[in-house]
Order: C-alpha cells, then sequence, then structure tokens
C-alpha cells in the first residue's frame, strides 16, 4: 500500500544549535490516514511541516511523499511535486486579497496541471471545481464573487480549506487552522475539514498545540524540544 509520507532517522537543526531541534527516528503513514502533531510553541511544529513539505531539507535522514524521496529532490522538481500533491492550510490563510473566493479556491489548478486535469475530470469547468468546494465547505453562493476581505475569519478558514482540497491532492498539511476560531467554529470545522479529506482519500497531517484535538485523529505525534520528538501512538 502506498504510505502518504514516511520519515527515516530525521535530524534537523537551525544554525547555531547544537542538539537537533528535531530527531524523528520512524515514522509512517500510510495513505488516507491522518495525524496530528502536537507540542508547546517552539518545539518545532512549523518547521516540521516546512520539512515535510520540501521547503526545508534535513542535515540526516529522509523524508518520502508518496513514496518519493521530497528531502532529495531538488528545485523545480521538487515544487512541482508539491504543487501537484499537497494542499496546504496556512495559519494565517494566505489569501489573495486581490482575488474573489472562487478565484483562490481555483488558483491551485493553475498552478499544477496535474490538479488542474483532476478537477476538470471531476467538475467540467474550474469555477465548478470550486463551486462544488465552497459548497462543501458550507460558504454561501452569495460571497463566491466576494473579495475574500469581505469574509469573516471562520469563514475565510474554509475558503483556505477549498483551496487546499480542489484537485484532490493525496496530502492536505494544515498548521493550526483553528488558532483563530471559536470553540463552536471550532468543532464545525475538524468535522467538515476530516470528512472532506476522507471523501477524496486525502491524508490530513494536522498541527495544533491543542491537544484536545488530538481524538480527531488516526496517528499521533508529540513534539518537545527538550527531548526531540516522540511518536506518542
Ligand atoms: N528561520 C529560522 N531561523 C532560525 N531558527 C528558527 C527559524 N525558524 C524557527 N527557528 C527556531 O526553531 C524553533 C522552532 O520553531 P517552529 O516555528 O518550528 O516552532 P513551533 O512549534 O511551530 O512554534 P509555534 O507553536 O510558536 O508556532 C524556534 O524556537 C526557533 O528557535
Amino acid at each position: 500500500m502506498t504510505q502518504a509520507l514516511s520519515i527515516d532517522s530525521l535530524r534537523f537543526n537551525w544554525p547555531g544549535q547544537q542538539a537537533p531541534l528535531l530527531r524523528i527516528e520512524a515514522l509512517t503513514l500510510t495513505q488516507g490516514d491522518s495525524l496530528f502533531v502536537q507540542g508547546a510553541s517552539g518545539s518545532g511544529k512549523s518547521t516540521l511541516l516546512n520539512l515535510m513539505a520540501g521547503v526545508l531539507v534535513p542535515q540526516a535522514g529522509e523524508i518520502r511523499l508518496l513514496d518519493q524521496p521530497i528531502s532529495r529532490q531538488r528545485g523545480k522538481a521538487r515544487d512541482r511535486f508539491r504543487a501537484d500533491h499537497i494542499g496546504y492550510i496556512f495559519q494565517q490563510f494566505n489569501l489573495l486579497p486581490y482575488l474573489s473566493v472562487q478565484g483562490n479556491v481555483m488558483l491551485p489548478a493553475r498552478l499544477s496541471r496535474l490538479r488542474r486535469q483532476r478537477a476538470l475530470d471531476q467538475h467540467q469547468t474550474l469555477e465548478s471545481a470550486a463551486a462544488h468546494w465552497l459548497s462543501r465547505l458550507n460558504i454561501p453562493e452569495s460571497l463566491w464573487s466576494r473579495p475574500v476581505s469581505a469574509l469573516s475569519v471562520g469563514q475565510q478558514q474554509r475558503v483556505a480549506s477549498a483551496r487546499a482540497l480542489i484537485g484532490s491532492p493525496e496530502l492536505v498539511i494544515a498548521d493550526e487552522p483553528t488558532s483563530a476560531l471559536d470553540q463552536d467554529n471550532v468543532d464545525n470545522f475538524m468535522k467538515v475539514l476530516t470528512e472532506q479529506c476522507r471523501s477524496i482519500g486525502s491524508s490530513l497531517v494536522f498541527v495544533s498545540h491543542d491537544r484536545h484535538l488530538a481524538a480527531w485523529f488516526d496517528q499521533h505525534l508529540t513534539l518537545d524540544a527538550a527531548r526531540n520528538a516522540e511518536v506518542a501512538s
């Protein structure tokens, strides 16, 4: 069976750090399963996501996505692989203010030929693919042509999720996406995001310092800067 993600003997430190910030001996995530990464501020959660996405390169060890060694790919090949296979939900959403809600959601399908083709195979046009995901994420149609700045924080978070899901990437990575939401919105958001990832067979890697969210996930990884990383379960 394809592994969405595997990590082997990973070591990473930022310049000037004596001991590795991250030390992960072994971790595998089967395609379709979900992983919750928790840890205190400064424990290396965002650093680990950047390693998984191939934005950072480890000093030692290997990270494989879909059985490809992203940690050893270089330049354009790595950028293309990331655009094709990873949907990323940023903590601050990173929506483009000069694009409409629908324009933001279509963006990954404009940047990746593979995701464009998958979206077109399923929905005929990119507009209807974006409409599909916006409906699934409970964004009313009256908002689809509005600028993203006209939306509430919770709505923007769901637009960012629709953008991550368009073109059905194999891996969705979410960096503290609930930190700006109140408790009711957190529960709704977790339900919708995990259901939608499951509906397209995507693996979800989700970072949060809120350990109450762990119950939504198949696997858990706890980062502890003092003792490096540990697989909790
Ligand atoms: N660009 C950088 N250059 C040098 N050191 C960095 C850099 N980014 C992060 N670090 C170091 O790595 C440590 C881990 O940072 P990281 O952002 O990965 O933690 P985090 O667990 O995501 O924290 P938070 O929950 O506060 O977002 C930080 O304490 C910092 O010292």
